[in-house]
């Protein structure tokens, strides 16, 4: 069983519990409820290479990162340094995250909220509208065709922007054929757990010029923001290097000024 089977296994393990606590009529009505949802894609693309800020607690593949006590606090941290769209790791057995994280930042910043989980059934997408989220991940690697396509939809319909994930060439051509909008290109092999920053430039060219395109994952610095925009990258998702580091909102600033370095090459799309 791959990573990825196996934390999709406790993620529906997971979902099951709160569907038998929480109604859909419930969680829609909360969704209605919520503000509506800041448009993802206007975010994201602009002059300049945009950022966007992880709140990642612990991952599979390097176990525990930072406590993150705060989340709303360190998400105003990273707004105040630029970003464009906050990330919240909703998955809890792996990334120690929730939905109550996802309330939490949604509260405090006004940009884009991103839920980043693992999402198999249109629940958890009304569950991110409820908790305030603008965007969704979507992995195309675990999902058949036709439910990719029926999320996508859903997702649309109810307001929120798919961040479609894909890992090679073939789940471009899914994403691109589903609908997407947002693909991003994850670094990080979800079989193997390595993270190969040249997986961006050999993928992102199959990625018609009107999507935006986002480089996932290992981002370090800013000259690894540099390498991904010169490869065509319009928005980096940065994890790691951000809860690791002492100064959130400075390294932020960091990378979000080297998002208009003149280092990056002109045509971009
Ligand atoms: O981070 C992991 O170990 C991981 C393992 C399996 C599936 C997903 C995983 N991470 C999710 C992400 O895509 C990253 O959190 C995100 O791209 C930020 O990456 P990084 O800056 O390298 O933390």
């Amino acid at each position: 069983m791959s990573v990825l089977d196996e934390i999709i296994d406790g993620v529906r393990a997971d979902l099951a519990e709160r569907q038998a606590r929480v109604s859909l009529d419930e969680l829609k009505e909360r969704a209605q409820k919520a503000r509506p949802a800041r448009d993802g894609v206007a975010a994201l693309k602009g002059e300049n290479v945009t950022v966007i800020c992880e709140v990642k607690r612990s991952s599979p593949s390097k176990g525990a990162l930072a406590a993150i006590a705060d989340p709303a606090g360190l998400a105003a941290d990273y707004e105040a340094g630029g970003a464009a769209c906050i990330s919240v790791l909703t998955e809890q057995r792996r990334f120690g995250g929730s939905l109550a994280d996802l309330e939490a930042v949604r509260a405090r910043v006004d940009i884009p909220v991103l839920r980043k989980d693992f999402i198999v059934t249109a629940y958890q997408l009304w569950e991110a509208r409820a908790y305030g989220a603008d965007l969704v991940l979507l992995i195309v690697a675990a999902l058949e065709q036709e439910a990719l396509v029926s999320l996508i939809e859903r997702a649309e319909s109810i307001g929120l922007t798919p961040l479609v994930e894909v890992h090679d060439e073939e789940e471009v051509a899914r994403a691109v054929d589903a609908g997407a909008r947002i693909i991003g290109v994850n670094a990080r092999n979800l079989k193997t757990l390595e993270v190969d920053r040249g997986n961006f430039a050999r993928v992102a060219p199959e990625i018609p010029d009107h999507i935006v395109k986002i480089a996932e994952s290992g981002v370090r610095g800013p000259h690894d923001l540099i390498a991904y925009a010169n490869d065509g990258a319009d928005t980096v998702l940065v994890g790691e290097s951000l809860v690791t580091g002492k100064d959130p909102k400075t390294a932020v600033a960091d990378l979000v000024a080297a998002g208009s370095h003149p280092a990056i090459r002109h045509g971009r799309s």
